[in-house]
């Protein structure tokens, strides 16, 4: 394993950068920092800005307004080929008819490298990568993983100071994929480069990242650590795109306690201010009231409307008598299945005051 100490970590900074086509604004006033070697995460719904924010730092967008700064340096008018970035598309982008080692070697000759320092990086890449010895397989020779990590090996060998990730796994099939998640997090952190990295699927997302930040129609909606994001929402919209959460519409009692329909419900986490509010359910935090939940949990009574078995855990649905749907998991284990409930059962949850979280609507 090669450590790069030679690398330059520098930071990202985004000042308030738009861009319009038309009156129509597909980046609204977004401003994020990226500090040096962290991992951050731009993850939304289609067509919420994610290509173009990835676009604006690699140099392929200009924005309308805003600016763009690699550490202490003004990029934001710099070509894409001067801004020192190193960038992973989705479909690799490798060239077909040259070897492994042409490919990794390729931005070397683009920068007019002398030949003579290419086996070294060249070399140091592939250990990077564990690929030592591929150097001359042709691309077709390759798996999907390996020819992932040439196209790695290819932004890195350069040691830019920002790696750029455009859904990098999403051609991969799920194992393959959850496998290079996780080699990639290594990767990233054995390396200490700062990457920009950008997925539509959550769990990628939480999984990979130091922060994660959520798009929605241009703008950011929240940033923050996987944790953060997951169990205190900024607003609906964030609640509903993390995990595996319902809503309930709450009204607000006090700083510490809300009521669903006719039940009132504790937290621990302050109560937003408004008319709008919703009790954010993620089906991990609930527990089948028997007695061992603790004594100040929030209990929901309802009845068993249907269970799916879906393999590590059957899914539990629920009408609860005060109006209202949600779901739960139980374990699809001995203990599991002893809490299961056949469809028309009633049923008593509990939920942990630090677990009841309170949002308000996007707005
Ligand atoms: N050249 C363009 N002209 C006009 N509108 C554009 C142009 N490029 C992007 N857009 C619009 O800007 C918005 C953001 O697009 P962008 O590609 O950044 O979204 P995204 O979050 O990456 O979506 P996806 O997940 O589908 O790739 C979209 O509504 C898109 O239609």
């Amino acid at each position: 394993m090669i450590e790069q100490p030679t690398r330059t970590r520098v930071g990202v900074s985004i000042r308030q950068a738009t861009k319009a086509y038309g009156v129509f604004r597909a980046l609204d006033d977004v401003s994020l920092e990226v500090a040096p070697s962290e991992f951050v995460s731009i993850l939304g719904p289609s067509g919420s800005g994610k290509t173009t924010l990835l676009g604006i730092l690699g140099g392929f967008v200009h924005p309308s307004s805003g600016s763009i700064w690699l550490g202490s340096r003004d990029i934001t008018f710099e070509p894409p080929h001067k801004r020192d970035i190193g960038i992973v598309f989705q479909n690799y982008a490798l060239f077909p008819h040259m070897s492994v080692g042409e490919n990794i070697t390729f931005p070397l000759r683009a920068r007019r490298l002398p030949k003579s320092a290419w086996p070294e990086k060249l070399k140091s890449a592939l250990e990077m990568v564990e690929l030592s010895g591929y150097e001359s397989r042709k691309i077709h020779e390759l798996s999907g993983g390996q020819r992932q990590r040439v196209a790695l090996a290819r932004a890195m060998i350069f040691e830019p100071g920002l790696i750029l990730m455009d859904e990098p796994l999403s051609a991969l099939d799920k194992q393959l994929r959850e496998n290079m998640q996780i080699e990639l997090k290594r990767l990233h952190k054995r390396l200490g480069a700062t990457i920009v990295y950008v997925t539509h699927d959550q769990r990628e997302a939480l999984t990979m990242s130091d922060r994660v930040a959520i798009m929605n129609k241009g703008r950011l909606v929240q940033v923050d650590t996987p944790e953060r994001l997951h169990d205190h929402p900024a607003n609906a919209f964030v609640a509903r795109f993390i995990g595996e959460a319902t809503l309930l519409p709450v009204r607000r009692e006090s700083d510490t306690l809300v009521r669903l329909g006719e039940q009132a419900l504790a937290t621990t986490h302050p109560v937003p201010d408004g008319s709008d509010l919703h009790l954010v359910v993620h089906s991990e935090k609930l527990v089948v009231a028997d007695g061992s939940e603790h004594p100040a949990s929030n209990r929901l009574c309802g009845i068993v409307t249907d269970t799916l078995y879906q393999g590590e855990s059957i899914r539990v649905f629920v009408k609860l008598n005060g109006g209202g749907e949600l779901s739960f998991r139980l374990p699809s284990n001995h203990a599991g299945r002893a809490l299961m409930k056949s469809p028309g059962e009633a049923i008593m949850l509990a939920l942990h005051p630090e677990d009841t979280v309170i949002v308000r609507d996007a707005g």
